[in-house]
């Protein structure tokens, strides 16, 4: 592609390139650039993008985009270096976004178990926390919502794919970001709100309003789906077009009606615009009904059939590290679940514990170099539903974990047993190997991550395979 249709849309200040450079590439980091590659530099928090730019172009790199220029380097000085990064990218993939139908799904909790299972019934092309799945592939995913560039590549793989929907979890960093700049929803879901991020985010406030960005990017055809139990529901219902509402008060249009536990999983009844349906949804958490009434309010309007859908996931459905189950002969279900805020705390637990004979034993800890005032507030939670707690790592990433330890032993224990144990594997096998039959081991806020982060270094850690090990030596 040439460069001069590369910058196509976008708001440029000064151009010092030839515009009739081929370009064979976009990239966003050193390390991904090639020859004939347009490189975007971007002073980071934590670098600055155009340090790299010598080096992009000993690679061969043709052309940067940058808010300014650098030495005699050939760029294009844009206004807004993400807005253009994104533009760019998108008219370098031949804008594939104009091809899909879209839903994005944002809010504090429920975004991942929300899109597996829009993508399920939808057989949609999926970016999330933990993989993308472009209908010819699938990758690990580094972030919860992509940068631009990557977010076009991907969805320029599913119009290839021949898929005709994608899903999309948005974030409230990639919001202000700027990561799905360009994009326009056929429909966006708001699933829950609740604290997380204040390392990033000054206030609530400031993160809600991220968040709120989500709705200025619906299409005018497009709609909404609001959880009509939360707090902050009237306010959001006001800013949204055309909503389908989900959940049990206020009248929604979709209304679960009645949760019955199971065995393996949950009995639910929803109300569908009057009509009563039933669906035996095999994974365990309350909260998992409004994840799926989210989808079905989705599903309904791309016109799937309900019955057709909850056949299928009733066969099989599940999300890596979402309330999964690992079973021991001994009769202790271990349970790795994702939960890593107050409110996916309390909710996990406040269920789990309606399941439980015996009793509760919980594993967790708070991730370094995140919000740390959230991390009392993990504690209380934790200790509210459980009989014996072992505080562990979580991603320590640059904090030492003892600083870590003193954030959370501020949260009220409510006098229960509450274990500091540094190393996260010794801390589940002492929670596995003292449990008994019929007693519940929850081991939270990892999921589906395979690594645990320390310092710099990612170290293959899995809770799953922990808590097999753990079993078959305590058998
Ligand atoms: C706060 C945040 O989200 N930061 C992300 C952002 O960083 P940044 O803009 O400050 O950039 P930077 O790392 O300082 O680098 C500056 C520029 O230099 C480039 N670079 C950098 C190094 C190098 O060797 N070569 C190079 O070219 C970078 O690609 C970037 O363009 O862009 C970087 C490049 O893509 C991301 O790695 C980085 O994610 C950090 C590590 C991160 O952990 N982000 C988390 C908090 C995040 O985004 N989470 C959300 C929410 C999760 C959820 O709750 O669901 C998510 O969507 O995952
Ligand atoms: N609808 C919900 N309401 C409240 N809590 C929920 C809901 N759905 C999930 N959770 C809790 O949040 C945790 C994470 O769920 P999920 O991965 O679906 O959310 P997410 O929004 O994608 O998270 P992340 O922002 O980290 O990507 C779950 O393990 C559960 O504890
Ligand atoms: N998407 C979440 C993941 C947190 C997972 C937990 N294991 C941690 O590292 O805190 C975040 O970026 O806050
Ligand atoms: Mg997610």
């Amino acid at each position: 592609m040439k460069l001069k249709d590369l910058i196509k849309g976008i708001k440029i200040k000064e151009i010092n390139a030839d515009l009739e450079t081929e370009i064979r590439g976009v990239c966003y980091h050193s390390g991904d650039c090639k020859e004939n590659f347009a490189y975007f530099a971007r002073k980071g928090l934590k670098y600055d993008g155009f340090r790299f730019i010598p080096g992009c172009f000993k690679k061969g790199v043709s052309v940067f985009f940058g808010e300014e220029g650098f030495k005699n380097f050939p760029c294009i000085v844009v206004e807004d270096i993400l807005e253009a990064q994104a533009i760019a990218s998108a008219n370098f993939y031949g804008n594939p976004q104009n091809f899909l139908k879209i839903v994005g799904i944002t809010g504090t909790n429920g975004k991942t178990t929300t899109s597996y299972l829009i993508k399920e019934g939808l057989n949609a092309g999926l970016i999330s926390t933990i993989e993308i799945i472009t209908g010819k592939r699938s990758e690990k995913a580094r972030l919860t919502t992509p940068e631009s560039t990557d977010i076009f590549k991907y969805l320029r793989e599913m119009v290839d794919s021949g898929i005709k929907n994608a899903v999309i979890e948005v974030s409230a960093h990639a919001l202000t970001l700027k990561r799905v700049f360009g994009l326009e929803f056929d429909a966006v879901v708001f699933t829950t709100f609740s604290q997380d991020h204040l390392d990033y985010y000054k206030t609530m406030e400031e993160y809600l309003n991220a968040k709120l960005k989500v709705f200025s990017m619906l299409k005018d055809s497009g709609f909404c789906v609001l959880n009509s139990d939360l707090e902050i529901f009237n306010s959001l219902k006001s800013m949204c077009k055309n909503p389908i509402t989900v959940g049990m008060n206020n009248n929604p249009d979709i209304k679960i009606n009645k949760i019955e536990r199971k065995a393996d999983g949950l009995e639910i009844t929803f109300s569908i615009k009057g009509k009563e349906k039933k669906t035996l949804f095999p994974m365990i958490g309350d909260y998992n009904a409004y994840n799926l009434g989210f989808a079905i309010a989705v599903l309904e309007r791309f016109g799937v059939n309900i019955d057709g859908f909850f056949k299928k996931i009733e066969k099989s459905f599940f999300v890596p590290g979402r309330v999964e189950k690992i079973h021991s002969q001994k009769g202790i279900t271990v349970i790795v679940d994702f939960a890593h805020t107050p409110e996916g705390l309390e909710n996990l637990l406040s269920s789990v514990k309606k399941h439980t004979e015996g009793k509760l034993i919980t594993v967790f800890g708070c991730g370094g170099d995140r919000d740390r005032s959230k991390r009392p507030l993990m504690l209380e939670a934790v200790c509210k539903y459980s009989d014996r707690v072992f505080v562990t790592a979580d991603n320590p990433r640059g904090e030492d974990l003892s600083e870590i330890f003193s954030d959370i032993k501020k949260g009220k224990t409510y006098e229960k047993d509450v274990a500091y144990i540094e190393d996260r594997k010794d801390a589940i096998f002492e929670a596995i190997s003292g449990a008994k039959k019929g007693d519940i081991v929850v081991l939270a806020g990892k999921g589906h991550e395979e690594y645990q982060i320390i310092g710099n270094r990612k170290i293959p850690f899995s809770d799953r395979e922990i808590a097999l090990e753990a079993l078959n030596e305590s058998k």
